[in-house]
């Protein structure tokens, strides 16, 4: 049957790495396939919006075997019912199938088209969350990943949401994965009403996949998704393993970033997921209840061997009887870490109470819960606060102070820090200070208990002036640092770092894929270089094309391919640009909109005659200003984000960098409705 056709075929053409958006690298080109969307019956809608977020043309089609080589750079429609003919056939190496399925219209998707299909979006046309689509496709096109920059943080955690139904999980979202990297959903745990008001006992896969819809809906952390087993905690029933593949493979299929495989499944199936994963990441799971594991013995080695096989992550729970066996823990983690320097991360913690000490130690995807969930997920789990708490008991954790050093005397911002730290249970004081003279940076981090900062307005590269101060490449090439990270002690412990760059990057891709921006072109307004690196640095990152400059020249390692226009006719010269960003301050920031109006209804760069439509304009200007070139954007038919996107998403990479903790964007958002910015 179809589900079997699957089985022998590992997803073709999976780039060879999954280099995505991160650091300071550059966006990967990712899936090189033709991308067809199958659509239901008058959603053909829906294909604009991916070719959009893509930034390419499209065209509807009658068939798979009506797409050809000469499609490439095209997004393909295709209806469902006449996809349905000859998905079956369609040369998996030319094209990706996704099957794009409304659930607005009160039925699940066709089980044919499901399996089939390399992915699957499900999405509600009302409200329609356009950063959903964008991001599922840039993921499964293996255009961003999130695992790489995740298994370099020195601590990641995820939160485990034990909610019968996540909806009821959605108003607290926010707060709920404060210090979260990643939000499990525990399928198993999922209660599916039935019409006779009992809950069925494996809930159905449509509704699993609504319940992951509305999770990625609200969140934007990658999305664990776990079967757990009745044996091991868990309430997914275990007499059918095939069952657990095809929940699975829908998991992947559905883009989730992190799919969680028992090692109890069968060797065939746990290969098969590992093979077909695409860009999920794969996390094998190991737990035992009996009491009786022991980690010096050789069964803990084998399993460790045999989960690596066709893990990602391995991830191994036991119960113990005594704390000694959280130091015997410790020492088999530090010999898996010897002994396999290539292998897979692991992330292994030991329940109950007395294993609460391996919890707060385990610095790899540790499960971690929130007060204002139902349950826990597993005996003896804490929340980030809790662990924060223990480590900073033990010394783990020592109190620093971590400074917002500026031309200001104390902002909005700052007591959001404090909240934070508050929140995660972090020991850190905060405190903001007058930059003042010259000199006064310096004299801030030579002090005992200097824990990092941030400097606004920046530090130029060339000249911090502080000793043991290394500079990250984004820093260097940008010339400014916006923050001081400190890692270890001695020489060069201290990092000059910039985030803005990256807030930049995350408000750009927030509704587009980065190859949107690949090869296109980009105009900047600035009223000098410096204002402009990081909008350079951050369009350069996605690959774009030219870039045209408005009120200042670029210099330095970011000038090559900048090209300052000299006149109105170099302006009218210029193809539509894919993006307008403007770093003018507020008194100038109106002076953008004539290009905005110019560019609105733009010549197209693509001969086709159905162009991916989309345009961008970012709006950096900060303070009370002449005109509104967000209003003037959007009745010019651009996508407008102002300062408060890009500063959110910047205050959330800085948080990562000096405390090592993910605050998520929409809860910096969420706390920015109280006057943060
Ligand atoms: O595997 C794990 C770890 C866990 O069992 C714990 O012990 O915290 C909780 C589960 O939800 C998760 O899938």
């Amino acid at each position: 049957m179809a589900t079997k056709q699957l089985q022998d075929a590992p997803t073709p053409a999976r780039p060879k790495s999954t280099n995505g958006v991160i650091n300071g690298t550059k966006a990967g080109t990712g899936d090189t396939r033709i991308v067809v969307i199958i659509y239901g019956p008058g959603q053909e809608k829906i294909v604009s919006v991916f070719a959009d977020v893509l930034g390419k043309p499209y065209r509807l089609a009658p068939s798979f075997q009506a797409v050809g080589g000469g499609d490439h750079g095209t997004v393909i429609g295709i209806g469902a019912s006449d996809a349905k003919a000859d998905i079956g056939a369609r040369n998996k190496m030319l094209m990706v199938a996704i099957n794009a399925h409304c659930v607005n219209l009160g039925m699940p998707p066709d089980l044919d088209l499901s399996v089939a299909s390399d992915y699957e979006f499900l999405y509600t046309e009302q409200p329609f969350f356009r950063r959903d689509l964008s991001r599922f496709i840039a993921f499964t096109l293996g255009q961003i990943s999130h695992h790489e920059a995740l298994i370099t943080k020195p601590r990641t955690y995820f939160i485990s949401t034990t909610f019968p139904d996540v909806r009821t999980a959605l108003s607290n979202l926010d707060i709920l994965s404060v210090g979260s990297d990643a939000v499990e959903i525990r399928v198993d745990l999922l209660k599916e009403p039935l019409p006779d008001g009992t809950f069925s006992s494996v809930p159905s896969m449509s509704y699993v996949g609504e319940q992951v819809m509305l999770l990625r809906q609200r969140t934007e952390l990658p999305i664990i998704f776990t079967t757990r087993c009745t044996r091991e905690n868990g309430r997914f029933p275990m007499d059918n393993p095939e069952l657990y593949y095809q929940y699975l493979y829908r998991a992947i299929q559905w883009g989730c970033e992190y799919v969680d495989v028992e090692i109890w499944l069968p060797e065939d199936i746990r290969r098969r997921l590992y093979e077909q994963r695409g860009n999920s990441r794969i996390i094998s799971a190991f737990h035992d209840f009996s009491g009786t594991f022991k980690w010096p013995s050789p069964e803990a080695q084998s399993i460790f061997q045999e989960s690596r096989k066709y893990g990602d992550i391995v991830k191994m729970i036991t119960i113990i009887n005594s704390m000694s066996e959280n130091y015997e823990l410790e020492y088999f983690r530090s010999q898996i870490k010897a002994n396999n320097p290539d292998g897979p991360p692991l992330s292994a913690v030991n329940m109950g109470q007395l294993g609460q000490f391996s919890r707060a130690v385990n610095t790899v995807f540790s499960p971690i819960t929130h007060p204002l969930l139902p349950i826990v997920a597993a005996p003896g789990q804490m929340s980030a606060a809790e662990i924060n708490g223990a480590l900073s008991t033990m010394g783990q954790l020592p109190k620093k102070n971590i400074y917002a050093i500026g031309s200001f005397r104390s902002t909005p911002q700052a007591t959001f820090f404090e909240k934070c730290f508050n929140e995660l249970g972090l020991p850190h004081n905060f405190a903001t200070v007058d930059r003042g003279v010259k000199g006064s940076v310096e004299a801030f981090c030579l002090q005992p208990n200097f824990g990092g900062a941030y400097i606004n307005p920046p530090l130029p590269a060339s000249q911090p002036n502080i000793p043991q101060l290394s500079l990250s490449d984004a820093a260097r090439t940008i010339g400014a640092i916006d923050t001081i990270v400190v890692r270890g002690e001695g020489a060069f412990s201290f990092i000059g770092d910039n985030a803005t760059w990256k807030g930049i990057r995350a408000t750009l891709t927030r509704d587009f894929a980065p190859s949107a921006y690949k090869d296109r072109a980009a105009i900047i307004l600035s009223s000098n270089g410096e204002d402009a690196a990081s909008v350079i640095f951050a369009l350069r990152s996605l690959n774009i094309g030219k870039i045209y400059t408005v009120g200042f020249k670029a210099q330095g390692p970011l000038a090559s391919g900048v090209e300052p226009f000299t006149s109105i006719e170099s302006v009218q010269r210029v193809d539509q640009p894919f993006a307008i960003i403007s770093a003018l301050p507020p008194d100038k920031s109106h002076l953008v909109q004539p290009l905005l109006r110019h560019f609105s209804n733009g010549k197209h760069t693509s001969s086709s005659h159905l162009p991916g439509l989309g345009k961008v304009f970012l709006d950096l200007a900060n303070g009370p200003r002449k005109g509104d070139p967000l209003a003037v954007a959007e009745q010019s038919g651009w996508t407008a984000y102002g300062v408060a996107d890009t500063s959110a998403f910047t205050t959330v990479e800085t948080l990562r960098l000096l405390v090592g903790q993910n605050v998520p964007y929409s809860f910096v958002r969420l706390a920015s409705g109280r006057g943060l910015y």
